[in-house]
C-alpha cells in the first residue's frame, strides 16, 4: 500500500496536498512526493523519507497552482532504495501526463516488454508504477488519434488499461491542461475515495480520514472499475470502464493497513476491527478459561479495537501493558528485516507492574513475519508475566501478497508450512490462538453485504485476478528479492524451526 491523493481548486494546494499526506502517512514511510500543475506547466518535489523530512519551506515553496497529486510510498516493486522510484511519476508524451498508484501490478514485466518492444516507449526504472503510467499514456495517445484529447477518449484509455493490466491499481493522474484522472482496478482492491470542499475543491485520497482532516465532506468511493475526470474548473465526469467489475477490497486494509477512523467501501475500519476481536474472543475462551487471565493487553497501535472487545466478551480487565514511542514509525513497512527486528524494541516498553506475576492475554492485529509477537512475549517474560498467551485478531498469513503488502515471499511467513503449534514454539508464548479465516471474513462483510467478497489471498491463498501461480510469484519477486538482501545488508533473520505441514 502506498497513500494517493489528488485535488483540483481555484487556491493554491500545496500545503493541502502536504496535510494530506501527513493523514496518509501509515500507508507508506519510505518516500513522499508533491507534483503541482501552474498552467500547463508541472512542479515536482520528491525524495525518500517521511512527509515531514522530504519537504522543506524552500520544496513547498517552489510548488505553485491550484491542481496537484502526492503520495507517500511503502515499496512493493522495484527497488526500495532507489530515490527514482518515488512517486509522481511523469511522462510528457503524448500529453504531459503524472501519475501516483497504490497497489501492485502483476504482469509488470510482461508490460514492461510490450512497452518497450511494441509501444516503443521508454521505461527509466525497475517500478510497476512507470510501467503502468506508459500503459495509459500510450492508450491516451491512441485515443486521440494525434488530435485532441476528449472526455471520451480518457474513458476510452482507462478501459484500455482494464484490459492491459493486472493487479491492483488506485491511481490519481494529471493530464496536463486538462484535469484529474481518478480510477480504480476493477476488484477496487485498494481504496480510492473522493470528496469536496466548502469551497468547491475536490479530493480524492486513499481514505477518507485525508478528506476529513483538511475539511473535506467524504462524498463516495470511487468503484471499482470506475474512472472520474474532474476538469480543470471543478466538473466531475464519471464512467465505469470495466467490462466484468466485481468488489473485493483488501482485507488487510481493515485488518492493519488503514486508519481506524477511515471509512472504506462502507465499511468503517474500527467497527471491522471492533467486529474481529468478538469473533475473536469466542475462540480464545475455548483455548483458554477466562478466568486463568489476569489482563487482556493489546500490542499497541493496531491491535487496541479487537483488544477491547476480547476483554469485554470475556470479561476481563483490559490493560495498557506496552508504550508505544510515537517518533518510532509502524515497523511493518519498514523495509529490511533487521531494521524491524531492532525497531519493535525500539518502539514498545513495558510496563513492568502489568505483567510481574500475571497471566496475561496479549492481543495482535495480525502476526506476519512474528517479528513483534517474539519480541513481545520475551519482553513480557522478562516483566515477570507468569503466563503469556497470544492471539491475533487476524487468521495466519500463511501465502505471499502480490496486491500491494510487502510479504513477497511464503517462506518469511511465520505461519507458512507450519501447525500453530510450532508457531507458537516459535513464538515462545504459553497459547496461540488465531482468529477463523471465514470467522473473519463474516464479521467484516457484515458491515457492507454489497461486497461480492474480499482479497484475502494472504490468509486463503486465492488470488483474485486469476493470473497468479507460485511461479508468476517467484517470478515477479526475483528483482525485488535482490535489492531487499542488499538493503539487509546480510543482517536477515531467518527463523530456524524446520517447516512442517500446515495444520
Ligand atoms: O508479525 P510481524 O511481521 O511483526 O507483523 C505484524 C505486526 O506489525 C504491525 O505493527 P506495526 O508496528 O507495523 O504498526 P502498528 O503500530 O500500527 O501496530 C502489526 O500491527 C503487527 O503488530
Ligand atoms: N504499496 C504500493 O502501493 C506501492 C506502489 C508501487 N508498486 C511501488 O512499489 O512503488
Ligand atoms: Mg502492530
Amino acid at each position: 500500500m502506498c497513500g494517493i491523493v489528488g485535488v483540483v481548486s481555484a487556491q493554491p494546494v500545496n500545503q493541502l496536498i502536504y496535510d494530506a499526506l501527513l493523514l496518509l502517512q501509515h500507508r507508506g514511510q519510505d518516500a513522499a512526493g508533491i507534483l503541482t500543475q501552474l498552467g500547463h506547466k508541472f512542479f515536482m518535489h520528491k525524495a525518500k523519507g517521511m512527509v515531514r523530512d522530504v519537504f522543506r519551506t524552500r520544496n513547498m515553496r517552489a510548488l505553485p497552482g491550484t491542481s496537484g497529486l502526492g503520495q507517500v510510498r511503502y515499496p512493493t516493486a522495484g527497488n526500495a532504495a532507489s530515490e527514482e522510484e518515488a512517486q509522481p511519476f511523469y511522462v510528457n508524451a503524448p500529453f504531459g501526463v503524472v501519475m501516483a498508484h497504490n497497489g501492485n501490478l502483476t504482469n509488470a514485466q510482461a508490460l514492461r516488454r510490450e512497452l518497450v518492444q511494441t509501444d516503443h516507449r521508454h521505461i527509466n526504472t525497475e517500478s510497476d508504477s512507470e510501467v503502468l503510467l506508459n500503459v495509459l499514456a500510450h492508450e491516451l495517445g491512441r485515443a486521440s488519434q494525434g488530435g485532441a484529447l476528449q472526455l471520451e477518449g480518457i474513458f476510452g484509455a482507462v478501459a484500455a488499461v482494464h484490459r492491459r493490466v493486472r493487479g491492483s491499481y488506485a491511481v490519481v493522474a494529471l493530464i496536463a491542461g486538462h484535469g484529474m484522472l481518478v480510477f480504480r482496478d476493477p476488484f477496487g482492491i485498494r481504496p480510492l475515495c473522493i470528496g469536496r470542499g466548502a469551497d468547491g475543491t475536490v479530493m480524492a485520497a486513499s481514505e477518507s480520514v485525508a478528506l476529513e482532516g483538511t475539511g473535506h465532506r467524504f462524498e463516495r468511493d470511487v468503484a471499482p472499475g470506475e474512472a472520474i475526470f474532474v476538469t480543470l474548473d471543478g466538473h466531475i465526469h464519471a464512467r465505469q470502464c470495466a467490462e466484468a467489475p466485481r468488489h473485493h477490497p483488501c482485507m488487510f486494509e481493515f485488518v492493519y493497513l488503514a486508519r481506524p477512523d477511515s471509512v472504506i467501501d462502507g465499511i468503517s475500519v474500527y467497527q471491522a476491527r471492533l467486529n474481529m476481536g468478538q469473533t475473536l474472543a469466542t475462540r480464545v475462551v475455548s483455548t483458554v478459561p477466562p478466568n486463568e487471565i489476569d489482563a487482556v493487553i493489546p500490542i499497541p497501535e493496531s491491535s487496541r479495537p479487537a483488544a477491547m472487545e476480547v476483554a469485554r466478551l470475556i470479561g476481563r480487565p483490559y490493560r495498557e501493558g506496552f508504550v508505544k514511542n510515537r517518533y518510532v514509525g509502524r515497523t511493518f513497512i519498514m523495509p529490511g528485516q533487521a531494521v524491524r527486528k531492532k525497531s519493535v524494541r525500539q518502539k514498545l516498553n513495558v510496563i513492568a507492574s502489568e505483567f510481574a506475576g500475571r497471566n496475561v492475554l496479549l492481543v495482535d492485529d495480525s502476526i506476519v513475519r512474528g517479528t513483534t509477537s517474539r519480541e513481545i512475549v520475551q519482553m513480557a517474560r522478562e516483566a515477570g508475566a507468569r503466563k503469556v498467551y497470544l492471539a491475533s485478531a487476524a487468521p495466519p498469513v500463511r501465502y505471499p501478497n502480490v496486491y500491494g503488502i510487502d510479504m513477497p515471499t511464503q517462506e518469511e511467513l511465520v505461519a507458512h508450512g507450519r501447525t500453530v503449534e510450532q508457531v507458537r514454539a516459535l513464538i515462545g508464548c504459553d497459547a496461540l490462538i488465531y482468529q477463523d479465516v471465514e470467522a473473519m471474513k463474516r464479521a467484516v462483510a457484515a458491515l457492507n453485504p454489497g461486497l461480492q467478497g474480499f482479497e484475502a489471498s494472504c490468509f486463503d491463498g486465492v488470488y483474485i485476478t486469476g493470473d497468479v501461480t507460485p511461479e508468476s510469484v517467484v517470478a515477479m519477486n526475483a528483482p525485488r528479492q535482490a535489492s531487499a538482501a542488499e538493503d539487509d545488508d546480510g543482517a536477515t533473520t531467518r527463523l530456524t524451526l524446520p517447516n512442517a505441514q500446515e495444520s
